[in-house]
């Protein structure tokens, strides 16, 4: 039934490397760019090209309309093909053998990738069920958004790989990038420790005031604006997390991942979303320049799960590997002024190996917070201030070692 899916096609892309675009922010890049947009389903507009409406509460559901006006467009496409396969076999023929000579890697993935209901079924059955939050967010998202945008949310069995990746990760600080009605994030934040907190960023207004509406009272805050300026101010800021969710513009997704890697901390885990299927010929080239870059980046370790739209998962190797050693940046000048870590030269000597430390300082912190969370013990965290935090700092871990040291007496006289 892949035939009937009248989705564009596009020639391989050819994976010369001379013609990957660079990872790297550049705008005289972005510029030459195609800007063409694929219909997935004749009459959809990518979700850039329609304006951003939220529908009210009760009104009649987006997605029932949507169902029909799709199945409306297989049936015309299942007639077209069985027409044609009645009034001339040969043309039939033709467009079945074209079509598979042009199909390329992306669209051979999504040919072994196409819904099977009953499997799609049986793996969400399989996952532990959605909380009622989730279920909340996932389901006024079809009820009050048009379909043509509500279709970007985040399938299901992703937001149930999600919430169990966090909880394996346990972070105090989450991020996600793109979090439109924030179905990902209620995801998050369902298995977020007592103490975590969650950072959404999204462009679009509506889709912020939807999310806040739908999270309310929750651990999150919103940010709406673009999202490599916000990340570009995270990192002028100092502000580093443990876990990121990465769900925007794909066209984008290889600046974000490398502007995000800044901001994970070692060991920390990132997840870039919309890796196998993509609804623009743009997100295509962008994300299979990703697919030939992320397995051989040493500063992560990566597997990819095809689940949904596909999940890179991704690991920051950054206190691992000894062969290719993080950079680090002063995050403070020699006068105390906040340094902007984004046009500031790497350390390097001494100075590198001492934020080094305190950089691998802030890794144990978090482990150490991440334990104590685990106890049950409500002390702050490495991000959190008041009285029960001191010994989380690096000044407090090092009086506390100070005072466990045996007094002098008790020490064995050098002889
Ligand atoms: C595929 S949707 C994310 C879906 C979301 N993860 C979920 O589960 O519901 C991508 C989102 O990225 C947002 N976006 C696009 N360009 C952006 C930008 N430059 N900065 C921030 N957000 C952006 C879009 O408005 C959209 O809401």
């Amino acid at each position: 039934h892949m035939l009937r899916r009248p989705f564009r096609r596009l020639a391989a892309p050819n994976r010369n490397s001379a013609l990957r675009a660079p990872l790297m922010c550049d705008a005289s890049v972005q510029e030459k760019r195609p800007t063409v947009t694929a219909d997935v389903i004749p009459g959809m507009k990518a979700m850039s090209a329609s304006p951003a409406v939220v529908r009210e509460v009760g009104c009649s559901s987006c997605e029932a309309e949507w169902v029909a006006r799709s199945k409306d467009v297989e049936k015309a496409e299942a007639e077209r093909l069985d027409g044609l396969r009645n009034s001339d076999m040969r043309a039939y023929v033709a467009e079945i053998w074209d079509y598979a000579q042009h199909m390329n890697d992306t669209q051979r993935q999504e040919l072994a990738l196409t819904p099977d209901m009953e499997c799609r079924r049986f793996v969400i059955d399989s996952s532990t069920p959605p909380t009622p939050t989730m279920e909340r967010v996932y389901n006024s998202t079809m009820e009050r958004v048009p379909y043509e945008q509500a279709c970007y949310i985040c399938g299901p069995e992703q937001a149930m790989l999600l919430r169990t990746l966090v909880a394996t990760a346990r972070p105090r600080q989450a991020l996600d990038i793109g979090c439109f009605t924030g179905y990902a994030s209620s995801a998050i934040l369902d298995a977020l420790p007592r103490n975590g907190h969650l950072t959404c960023i999204e462009v679009e207004p509506t889709w912020t005031g939807l999310a806040s509406e739908l999270l309310a009272g929750r651990n999150v805050e919103f940010i709406t604006n673009d999202a490599m300026a916000t990340l570009k101010a995270f990192e002028t800021e100092g502000r580093r997390f443990d876990f990121i969710s990465l769900d925007a513009d794909k066209p984008m997704h290889g600046e974000y991942y490398n502007q995000s890697l800044k901001l994970l901390r070692p060991g920390g885990v990132m997840i870039m979303f919309g890796m196998l299927l993509f609804p623009t010929v743009e997100d295509q080239q962008a994300m299979e320049v990703l697919h030939d870059i992320l397995p051989s980046d040493k500063r992560i370790l990566t597997a990819q799960l095809p689940v949904g739209c596909g999940i890179q998962l991704m690991v920051s190797t950054a206190d691992v590997d000894p062969k290719s050693p993080p950079l680090y940046y002063a995050s403070q000048r020699a006068d105390g002024s906040v340094a902007n870590l984004a046009s500031e030269p790497a350390l390097s000597g001494e100075a590198a190996e001492i934020e080094r430390k305190r950089y691998e300082l802030e890794l144990e912190l978090a482990a150490i917070d991440r334990l104590i969370d685990a106890d049950g013990i409500p002390l702050g965290g490495a991000a959190a201030s008041g009285p029960g935090t001191e010994a989380l700092s690096s000044a407090g871990l090092v009086a506390l070692a100070a005072a466990r040291r045996p007094p002098p007496e008790d020490q064995p006289s050098a002889m």
